[in-house]
Order: C-alpha cells, then sequence, then structure tokens
C-alpha cells in the first residue's frame, strides 16, 4: 500500500470507531476484510489511528470535524504536514479535499490545545491533581509511548540483555527510572521474536511499573502475595528481583492468569498460582495492583480515554477501596500493604490510600506518584504499615 492508502485505511477505520466500535475490533475487522494489506501496512494504518486517537479533540478542531477525514486532515495539520499532499484522489489515496474541507483547515488554533484531549468531563480534575504540571504531561500523553524492557535479574544483567537483543538488531539503552529497564530503539517491533526475549532474559514492562516494584523490597523467605496478579507481570518482577521469597499470585479472575505458569516457566521465577477467593492469609507483603482508570497508560490504549465515564471512574473508585479492605485481611500481624495504579487520578491514589489509612488507622510509609514526564507510564505506588 501506498502512503497515502494507509492514511485512506486510517479514515476508514476512524469512521467505524467514531460509530461506536471498539478500536481494536475496528482494526481486526478491518484487516480481515483486506487480506491484502501486509504486516508493515497494518502496523502503519494502526499507528495513524492510536495518533488520531490521543489526539483526537484537538485533530478535531484542527481539521473541522470528527469524521475520519477530518481527523486525519487535523493530524496532518498539527504536525506541520500539508493535508492536501495525503488527499489526492490518485490511486488509493484519500479523495482530493473539498473547498468546505480546505476552508476548515485554515482557522487559528488556541496556545494550549494539548489541554483539549482529555475527556471533557475529566479535564478540570485532572488539571487540579496534576497542578502545575498539567500542560507538560497534556502534551507527553498526545506522543506515543516508548516500548521497555524489563531485565531478568534472575538470568541476566543489563549489559549482557543489551548485547543479546544487539544480536538480533534490537537497540536498547538503560533507562534511568529503574536499574532493570531498558528503553527499545529500532527494531522494538521485533522485540517478541528475539532470542533474548524468548529465553526469558527480558520482559516487556513499563519502566514506572518497574520503578514501583523496585519500592518493595523483599527479603528471603518472605511470604508475598500479588493479590490483583493479571496476567502476573508484577509476580514476575518481585521474583526476579528476590529469588527465595515465595511469591503467591491470585486474581478474581483465574483466565487472566492463564498465561502466568508459561511466563514464569520462561522466565525462571517461582510462583504459585491460588484459586479465585481463595489466596490465603498471613502474607509478610500483599500487592494491589488495582483495577483502576489505567489514565496514566493512555497514550498506549487512547481509544479507553474517550470510552471512560465519570459513572465508571466511580465503580473503580468504590472497588479499589472494597479490594484494599479485603486484603488488608491477607496480611501477617505487623505485615506490609503495596497499592498500585496505573492512573494519575488522586482519588484513585493519594485520596485512596489516605481514606484506607483513616479507616483502619494504619500508617503510609510512603507514595510516590510517577507520570510520563519520567518517560514511562503514569503511575502511583503507595506503601502502608498494617
Ligand atoms: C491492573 S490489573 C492487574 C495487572 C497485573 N498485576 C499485571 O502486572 O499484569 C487488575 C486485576 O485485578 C483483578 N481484579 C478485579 N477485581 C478483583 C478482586 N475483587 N479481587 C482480586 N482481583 C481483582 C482483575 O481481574 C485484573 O486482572
Amino acid at each position: 500500500m501506498t502512503p497515502a492508502a494507509r492514511y485512506a485505511a486510517a479514515i476508514d477505520i476512524l469512521d467505524r470507531i467514531q460509530s461506536g466500535e471498539v478500536a481494536e475490533r475496528a482494526l481486526t475487522n478491518w484487516a480481515r476484510s483486506h487480506r491484502f494489506a501486509g504486516s508493515k501496512d497494518r502496523a502503519a494504518i494502526r499507528d495513524h489511528v492510536f495518533d488520531v486517537l490521543r489526539c483526537k479533540a484537538s485533530a478535531a478542531l484542527a481539521g473541522g470535524g470528527a469524521a475520519g477525514r477530518a481527523l486525519v486532515a487535523g493530524l496532518l495539520r498539527l504536525r506541520g504536514v500539508d493535508p492536501a499532499t495525503i488527499f489526492t484522489g490518485e490511486g488509493f489515496a484519500p479523495d482530493p479535499l473539498s473547498e468546505v474541507e480546505r476552508a476548515a483547515l485554515t482557522h487559528a488554533l488556541p496556545d494550549d490545545i494539548a489541554q483539549l484531549d482529555w475527556p471533557d468531563w475529566l479535564r478540570d480534575q485532572l488539571a487540579s491533581d496534576l497542578g502545575a504540571d498539567f500542560d507538560a504531561i497534556s502534551e507527553a500523553m498526545r506522543a506515543r509511548a516508548p516500548v521497555f524492557l524489563r531485565v531478568n535479574l534472575a538470568k541476566t544483567d543489563r549489559e549482557r540483555a543489551i548485547a543479546a537483543l544487539a544480536k538480533d538488531g534490537i537497540e536498547a539503552t538503560p533507562h534511568p527510572l529503574a536499574a532493570t529497564a531498558l528503553e527499545l530503539g529500532a527494531g522494538a517491533r521485533r522485540i517478541q521474536q528475539a532470542a533474548a526475549y524468548k529465553d526469558g532474559l527480558v520482559e516487556l514492562q513499563d519502566a514506572a511499573s518497574q520503578a514501583a516494584i523496585a519500592s518493595a523490597p523483599l527479603g528471603p523467605g518472605e511470604r508475598v502475595l500479588d493479590y490483583c496478579a493479571g496476567g502476573g507481570g508484577k509476580s514476575l518482577a518481585l521474583a526476579a528481583a528476590c529469588p527465595e521469597a515465595l511469591i503467591a499470585a491470585h486474581d478474581i479472575d483465574a483466565g487472566r492468569m492463564r498465561d502466568l505458569p508459561a511466563r514464569a516457566k520462561r522466565a525462571g521465577a517461582k510462583v504459585s498460582l491460588r484459586a479465585p477467593g481463595d489466596p490465603g492469609t498471613g502474607y509478610d507483603l500483599v500487592l494491589v495492583d488495582a483495577p483502576c482508570s489505567g489514565s496514566g497508560t493512555w497514550r498506549r490504549t487512547p481509544d479507553a480515554k474517550w470510552r471512560l465515564s465519570a459513572a465508571r471512574l466511580s465503580e473503580l473508585v468504590a472497588l479499589q477501596s472494597e479490594i484494599l479492605d479485603a486484603a488488608r485481611g491477607f496480611v501477617a500481624p505487623g505485615g506490609r500493604l503495596v497499592y498500585m495504579t496505573c492512573s494519575l487520578l488522586t482519588v484513585e491514589n493519594g485520596a485512596q490510600i489516605a481514606n484506607f489509612a483513616m479507616r483502619h488507622g494504619c500508617e503510609v510509609l510512603s507514595q510516590r506518584q510517577i507520570t510520563p514526564l519520567s518517560g514511562g507510564d503514569g503511575f502511583f505506588v503507595a506503601h502502608l504499615q498494617l
């Protein structure tokens, strides 16, 4: 496909998303009905769609409308590319711009246009929560997120992992957020085919998650429960950080942990699985990586940004509070609770923890809000002494 034809495909897919289809499904359905598109085409089209979704409101303003054509033309304009060079109508390129469309592309844009790319109902809350960093974070959230790896210290070290990745043509550099973090450059898309990945020397994990795990040092023989383990990313990171700790993984949905045994085998990690509703008790440390808005990860899942509602956020806050109360019961006397979210919102983070500490009269040992200004996702971690 030509570069312009890929934009035409993105317009088609954006129209489907704008009419209510979930982004991933719209991309899959498009690929199924356009079998001629190769993997490079599909990757480029996906990038265009996600680039627009990250900046959907500002692209709509710049392009003069909310349909796929206006969104793509608006994004090109925001990037300093003349949309007329893509909308040529030649081959499979989008049809030429009409006069009305051209006129819509000329009006002036506000200086603080990045602030538009938050849901309207959430903007003031985020502005208040993020304070002086609001503008810079608004801008950062409109760019693609880097790809990060966690070096599996149980099998290798950072320098050897970098050398192993280089053999497969993948460029990796240490990232300051965590001692285990590598940021990928050229070749990042091939990571799952790389020997270093297949051999468990590295895992895909955001640098901010790695920093949060590094803040929870474990001792040999300590009993740890990863209460909301999901796919097990945090369990594996804990096991790599302290192979002598006894890690148990639990999730209310056993299906979410389906791949964990295979991932643990590849990583050479020992993680025992608990049945849903039977997490066990008497743990030295209970980790709650809670279900949340995901607002810190919206660079990777921009569709979710526009789908979150105020009602859903309230439900999540109530669920986090219930989960924390339940998790408290699994901690041994004198043990610790570590709470994490990939959210930027105080209501899910600092306020959630302050309420919990007040309800149960426990001490907040530390808390940290990581933002995309550090390079990784937005992430929150708090340590509580019970
Ligand atoms: C943010 S995800 C966890 C991600 C995971 N820790 C990782 O690193 O890949 C939150 C998880 O909490 C689980 N969950 C939701 N409600 C729960 C509950 N009441 N008790 C335990 N787990 C729950 C969800 O099934 C989901 O897998």
